[in-house]
């Protein structure tokens, strides 16, 4: 009776698995299957076959032990400490269309514990992100067509590159896309940008119009291992047919993303949805904690500016860990990923208990020091210093 029942609801969760929020459900339930099957003496299947099989699910979807990671890599508040070494992020993006995009990462990085969070972004769009806050440092460089001749093309891309290339090596890590636009002469200077942070060693999380860029143009971040991309359904699609040359399947979708992961050389890939995955094209780490049934704009920009600080909180707890580690995986861009995702996540639903229907990214922003004090809360490390 309970194997009957068992089957039927991972048939039924098959039958129903059009995208990969039954992914999580359909693991659990294949585990039970195989499980409740050895118990009762199923012949079906060998011992050997199901150990195996359990393993392979197993291994290639973990729920992430987000909430532990994310305490181990946050830094302690050391009044030894100088302004900056708690992060310094950059957001290259934000244009005549978008001007919240770049904002809200860069903000979110702020209100999470990063020291400094500049913006790249067109001169149209940075009198209206500076309006927002005067927390951001603002650097209006970029360039759209419409307002440059085709003869001053060059030096003002020569231009664009030396503004950003003051700054670049200060940067722990870069957000590439928020807001960006797809202005083909402003595609073409970030595309410098990214180079020049790659030759410099500089991590880049691509979001957004990043991501359009780097799906056209993917050996901007192939074999890049401080690359993170952090594609929304649609822009994972279009990952999904350039690299796999194929259509997204949500019955291997781990599979699929680890090939993904592969294709490009193992950058981390964070697949945004109902459950966040997460792959450096070894395992796929699972998140899904609860979140917020609110689909407003804006909350994967937060998202962005969330996982390059942790990011380079990540890098820093490793570096100073020294090989003892408490914490598994062990690449600072998955932990990154995982402890990013959790806090936004969090944060989301908490605002959205708060505010219900009329929730906005702005409200979920409000949430994030709260989501992040619930988790590691600052006073503990007070009180040890
Ligand atoms: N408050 C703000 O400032 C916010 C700003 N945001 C910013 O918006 C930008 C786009 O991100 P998004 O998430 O809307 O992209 P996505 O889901 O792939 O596209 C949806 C559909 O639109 C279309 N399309 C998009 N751009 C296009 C273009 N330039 N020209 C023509 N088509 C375009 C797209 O078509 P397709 O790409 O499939 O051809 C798809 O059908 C990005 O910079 C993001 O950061 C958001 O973060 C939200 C908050
Ligand atoms: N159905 C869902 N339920 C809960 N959380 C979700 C759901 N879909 C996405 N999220 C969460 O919302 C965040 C943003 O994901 P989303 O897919 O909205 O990104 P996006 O489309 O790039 O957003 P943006 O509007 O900023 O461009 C992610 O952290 C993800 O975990
Ligand atoms: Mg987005």
């Amino acid at each position: 009776m309970l194997i009957k029942h068992v089957v039927m609801s991972y048939r039924l969760t098959s039958l129903s698995s059009s995208n990969s929020h039954t992914l999580l459900n359909k693991a659990v339930l294949r585990r039970q299957l195989f499980l409740i099957r050895a118990l009762a003496g199923d012949t079906e299947l060998s011992n050997r076959k199901m150990a195996q099989q359990i393993e392979d699910v197993n291994a290639k979807v973990l729920e992430a032990d987000a909430e532990h990671i994310l305490r181990a890599i946050t830094p302690s508040l050391d009044p030894n400490r100088h302004k900056g070494q708690a992060g310094k992020i950059a957001v290259v993006g934000g244009c005549r269309e978008y001007t919240g995009a770049p904002y809200f990462s860069a903000i979110s990085a702020l209100k999470i514990g990063a020291d400094l969070s500049h913006v790249f972004c067109t001169e149209d769009a940075a009198p209206v992100i500076k309006s927002y806050s005067p927390e951001l440092i603002v650097h209006p460089v970029l360039q759209e067509s419409y307002s440059v001749r085709e003869e001053d093309k060059e030096s003002i891309s020569r231009k664009v590159l030396a503004e950003v290339d003051k700054w670049m090596e200060r940067f722990d890590c870069l957000v590439v896309g928020p807001g960006l636009g797809r202005d083909p002469f402003l595609m073409e200077c970030v595309s410098e940008i990214m180079k020049h942070a790659k030759d410099a060693k500089v991590p880049i999380v691509v979001d957004g119009d990043g991501l359009f860029l780097v799906t056209n143009c993917l050996d901007l971040v192939s074999d890049y291992p401080l690359a993170v991309l952090t594609p929304n359904v649609n822009e994972y699609k279009r990952l999904v047919q350039k690299v796999l040359k194929c259509e997204v399947n949500d019955e291997e979708a781990a599979e699929q993303l680890i090939s993904l992961s592969k294709g490009i050389g193992g950058v981390t890939i964070l697949r945004k949805g109902k459950f966040d995955f997460i792959s450096d094209g070894t395992t796929v780490h699972s998140v899904s904690v609860y979140g917020s049934p609110r689909r407003c704009g804006g909350q994967g920009d937060i998202l962005s500016g969330s996982v390059a600080l942790f990011l380079s909180w990540a890098r820093q707890y490793l570096s100073a860990a020294d090989g003892n580690l408490n914490i598994k995986p062990v690449n600072p861009t998955v932990l990154g990923c995982i402890a990013g995702s959790v806090l936004m996540r969090k944060a989301a639903s908490l605002a959205f208990c708060n505010k219900k229907r009329s929730t906005l990214t702005t409200d979920i922003i409000e949430y994030l020091g709260e989501s992040l004090e619930d988790m590691a809360p600052a006073n503990s490390y007070q009180d040890t210093n």
